[in-house]
C-alpha cells in the first residue's frame, strides 16, 4: 500500500489571532495538490484551535501540540485527549524535542501519551530525533530506536500514527539535515519497524521528516524513497508552505 505524503505544519507557540487568520486565508486560496496526493495538517496554538478549525478549508486538518498523558482532571494548565476529540479536532503532536529537552518528557511518559492519545481516537504524530552530541557520538540510531520502542511497547496498532524523525540540531537552526542524512536514519526505523513489531507496519507507517525544511529544499528531501513527508516549523507560517505541500508531487511522478 502506497504511503500518502504527509505535511504537517508546527505553528508552536507563535501568533495573533490576526496573524492566524492571515495565516489560514493563505492556505485557503492555496492551489494544491489533491487529497489523494498529499495529507495536510496544521497545527496552531491550543487557543487558536477552534479558530483554525472552523475557518480553515476542508481538506486541511488541525492538530494539537500535545496533550495530558491520561484522563482529565486536576492537572493545571493541561490539555485533555477527550477534550481535543470533543472539539473534533483529529491529530495530535506528541514527543516533539522540545518537549522532551525544556520539559523533560522522558521516553516512557511519551510512550504513555501516544498510548493514551490513539485509545481515545486521534491520530498522532510522533517525533523522535538525536542531538548534535549524540550523532556526533555515533548513537544516532540508538536514540531513535529507543525512543520509538517506548512507543511501540505501548502500541498494538499503528495505523493511526505518523513517526517524525527530527534531528535536534536541524530544528528552528537553519542546518537541514542532508537528503542522504534524512534518508540513512528513515531507512534504519523503517528496518526497526520491520524487526520489532512487523514488516506490515514497516510498509504502511510514514516516516516525515522534520527540522529546517523550506521551499528550496523540500524537493529533494521529498524525493528519497523513505521520506514521506515533513513536519515544518518555521517555514509553516509563511507562504513557503505552499510550496512545501506542492513537493508531495515530487512522490506522484516517481
Ligand atoms: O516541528 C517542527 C520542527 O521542530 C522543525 O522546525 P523548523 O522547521 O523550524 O526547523
Amino acid at each position: 500500500m502506497a504511503r500518502k505524503f504527509f505535511v504537517g505544519g508546527n505553528w508552536k507557540c507563535n501568533g495573533t489571532a490576526e496573524e492566524v487568520k492571515k495565516i489560514v486565508n493563505t492556505l485557503n486560496e492555496a492551489q494544491v495538490p489533491s487529497q489523494d496526493v498529499v495529507e495536510v495538517v496544521v497545527s496552531p496554538p491550543y487557543v487558536f484551535l477552534p479558530l483554525v478549525k472552523s475557518t480553515l478549508r476542508s481538506d486541511f486538518y488541525v492538530a494539537a501540540q500535545n496533550c495530558w498523558v491520561k484522563k482529565g482532571g486536576a492537572y493545571t494548565g493541561e490539555v485533555s485527549a477527550e477534550m481535543l476529540v470533543n472539539l473534533d479536532i483529529p491529530w495530535v503532536i506528541l514527543g516533539h524535542s522540545e518537549r522532551r529537552a525544556i520539559l523533560k518528557e522522558s521516553n516512557e511518559f511519551v510512550g504513555d501519551k501516544v498510548a493514551y492519545a490513539l485509545a481515545q481516537g486521534l491520530k498522532v504524530i510522533a517525533c523522535v530525533g538525536e542531538t548534535l552530541e549524540e550523532r556526533e557520538a555515533g548513537s544516532t540510531m540508538d536514540v531513535v530506536a529507543a525512543q520509538t520502542k517506548a512507543i511501540a511497547d505501548r502500541v498494538s496498532n499503528w495505523s493511526n500514527v505518523v513517526i517524525a524523525y527530527e534531528p535536534v540540531w536541524a530544528i528552528g537552526t537553519g542546518k537541514v539535515a542532508s537528503p542522504a542524512q534524512a534518508q540513512e536514519v528513515h531507512d534504519e526505523l523503517r528496518k526497526w519497524l520491520a524487526k520489532n513489531v512487523s514488516a506490515d507496519v514497516a510498509a504502511t507507517t510514514r516516516i516525515i521528516y522534520g527540522g529546517s525544511v523550506n521551499g528550496g529544499n523540500c524537493k529533494e528531501l521529498g524525493g528519497q524513497a523513505d521520506v514521506d513527508g515533513f513536519l515544518v516549523g518555521g517555514a509553516s507560517l509563511k507562504p513557503e508552505f505552499i510550496d512545501i505541500i506542492k513537493a508531495a508531487e515530487v512522490k506522484k511522478s516517481a
